[in-house]
Order: structure tokens, then sequence, then C-alpha cells
């Protein structure tokens, strides 16, 4: 029992600590997802550092950012507009941009890559960021489809890697899948969910498997979409696999899980 309480505590330490430690975070790519995610991260109290290889695109996603915390402060702070300009001055102050990515991640906490979805490349720069970066670093992917393992496989940190996958228009969007890869310490686990939940996001745990969970399901149904319009949006398609019943849609129905009416389905419901 004691050594039980005791790697309880320890447990609970090692993740405080990690999750209290992201103070500094460099985000890579300015793209639409990298000003994003920047912008909420200095929105939040971060001291954050946006990089990109193009300084032309890095000095417009910063203007960018400035119109998207006006519309975010007038809302949050549509009842006290003094208010909403310190939030709003407050969270420039904390971002600084750069077109240096060795540099930029020399005190970082957190590395959120958000650069172009091809692999060779994000495994280039993850390989060299790993030269140069904190040790107690923790470093994420954004990627859309790409597997977490196979760009984490490019660091000798695979325990302090896996996978933050942003929503656009990421100041609006809540939900963030926390993807992790067999070697990802519960640790890293825990201090990215946390930090995404003091990003005010909604964290969903994902193992690494393509489309993560929301792609592996938006993908289909947004090819299916096209393809209903390719066809002409004829009436019927028997022979269509996509329309046969579900054994186990079948099976919960013949034993009575309706869902909410029938208070179980995929979950239970307590009907008050
Ligand atoms: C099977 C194997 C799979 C293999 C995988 C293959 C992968 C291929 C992947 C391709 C796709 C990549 C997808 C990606 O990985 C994941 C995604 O990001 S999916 C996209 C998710 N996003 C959405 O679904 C957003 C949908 N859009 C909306 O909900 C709305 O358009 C909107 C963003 C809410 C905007 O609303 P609108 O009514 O259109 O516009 P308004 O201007 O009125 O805005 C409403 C409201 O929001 C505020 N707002 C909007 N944008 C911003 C912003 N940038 N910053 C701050 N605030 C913003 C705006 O102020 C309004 O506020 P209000 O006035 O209402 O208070
Ligand atoms: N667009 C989306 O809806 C969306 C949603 C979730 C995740 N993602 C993923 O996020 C990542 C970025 O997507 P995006 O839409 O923001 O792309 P984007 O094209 O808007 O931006 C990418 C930025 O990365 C920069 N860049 C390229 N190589 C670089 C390097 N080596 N170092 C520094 N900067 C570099 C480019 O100059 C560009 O400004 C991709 O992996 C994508 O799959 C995109």
């Amino acid at each position: 029992m004691a050594f039980c309480n005791t790697l309880i505590v320890r447990t609970f330490t090692q993740t405080a600590a990690m999750a209290a430690a992201i103070k500094n975070v460099t985000v890579i790519g300015s793209g639409l997802m990298g000003a994003g995610i920047a912008q909420v991260a200095a929105q939040t109290g971060h001291h954050v550092t946006m990089v990109d290889i193009d300084e032309v695109a890095v000095g417009k996603a910063k203007d960018r950012i400035g119109a998207s915390i006006q519309r975010v402060a007038k809302k949050k702070f549509a009842q006290d507009p003094e208010a909403g300009q310190k939030f709003i001055s407050s969270a420039l102050e904390k971002l600084q941009i750069s077109t240096d990515a060795i540099s930029s991640v020399k005190s970082a906490d957190l590395v959120v890559e958000a650069i172009v979805e091809n692999l060779d490349v994000k495994k280039k720069l993850f390989a060299q960021l790993d030269e140069v970066a904190p040790s107690h670093a923790i470093f994420a992917s954004n990627t859309s489809s790409l597997p977490i393992g196979k760009i984490a496989a490019a660091t000798n940190r695979k325990d302090r890697f896996g996978g933050l996958h942003f929503f656009n228009p990421v100041p609006v969007m809540k939900l963030l899948e926390v993807v992790r890869i067999p070697e990802t310490s519960q640790g890293t686990y825990e201090a990215m969910c946390d930090w995404g939940k003091a990003m005010g996001k909604v964290t969903v745990e994902c193992k690494d498997t393509p489309g993560f969970i929301v792609n592996r399901l938006l993908v289909p149904y947004m090819f299916e979409a096209v393809r209903m319009l390719d066809r002409g949006w004829h009436a019927e398609y028997p022979e269509n696999t996509l329309f046969e019943p579900c054994e186990l849609l079948t099976n919960m129905v013949a034993e009575g899980k309706h869902g909410v009416k029938s208070g179980k389905g995929f979950y239970e419901y307590n009907k008050k």
C-alpha cells in the first residue's frame, strides 16, 4: 500500500510538474493552423514564438492574429471593453515571431509543428530540433493524416512525442485530439491533455490510426457527399454496401437499446 501510494504521488508529481512546466511554446508554421494555435496559446497566458521559413508569411500571420483576437475580445468582454483591450495587448505582448526554428526552441517546453503536410519535411525538421531543444521539451505534430509514430521516429524523444490535432478555425473550434504512440509516456500524455485544457479545449484521446477520430469519420462522409453529386443523386443503390444493416445496431435494437428513450444504448441514461 505504501509502495502504491508512493507510486501515485510520484506519478502525480511528475505529471503536474510537466504540465506546470509548459510556459514557453514554440509553434512552427504560421499558416492557417499554426497562427490559430499560436494565437490561442498567447491568449491563454503562454509565451509563444511562432516560426515560419517565410518571413512575409509570418508577418502576415501576426496581422491575422491581431484581427482574430479583436473578434474574440469583442465577444468575451462584450460588457467590459477596457478589459478586452487589456486581453488583446497582453496576448500580443506574449507573441514573438521568428524565421529561425533552431534558436526558437532553445527554451521551449512544448514545440507544436504545423508546417506543410509532408512526412519527409516534418521528419527533417524534428530531427534538427531534437538536437537543440531542451531534453524536457515535448514535441507534437498537428498533422491531419500522417502517422505520428513515423514522424517521431526521426527523434530520440519518442516518450516525449505525440499528436495535438487542432481544428480550423482554432480560436473557435473546441475539440483537440491528443494522439499517443505506444512510446508516449503517461506524463507526456497527461501534460499534453492538461495543456489542451489550459488552452480552453476539450481533449479526446486518440490512438495513432489513420484519420484519428474526426477525419476517420469526416473524410468518408465528405467523399460520399461528392460521390452522391457525381452519381446525379439517384434514388436507390441497393447494391451499395454502405446502406447494409450494421450487425451491432441490429443486435442493439433487438436488445431494446434504443438510446435516450429506452434509457440505454451506447451509453446508459438516467431518466429523472
Ligand atoms: C479514412 C482515412 C482518413 C485519412 C485522413 C485524410 C485526411 C485528409 C484531411 C483533410 C481535411 C483536414 C481536416 C483537418 O485535419 C481537421 C479540421 O480542421 S476539420 C474542419 C473543422 N472545422 C469546422 O467544421 C468548422 C466549420 N465551420 C463553422 O462552424 C463556421 O463556419 C464557423 C467557423 C463557426 C464560422 O461561422 P460563420 O457563421 O460561418 O461565420 P461568422 O463570421 O458569423 O463567425 C461565427 C462566430 O465565430 C467567430 N469566428 C469565426 N472565425 C473566427 C476566427 N478566425 N477568430 C475568432 N473568431 C472567429 C466569429 O467572431 C463569430 O462570433 P459571434 O459573432 O457569433 O460571436
Ligand atoms: N488546414 C486545416 O484545416 C488543418 C486542420 C488540422 C490540421 N492541419 C494540419 O496542420 C498542418 C498545417 O496546415 P495549414 O493548413 O496550417 O498549412 P498552411 O499551408 O496554411 O501553412 C503551412 C506553413 O508552414 C510553413 N512551412 C513550411 N515548411 C516549413 C518549415 N520547414 N519550417 C517552418 N515553416 C514551414 C509555410 O511557409 C506555411 O506558412 C498540416 O500538417 C495540416 O495537415 C490542417
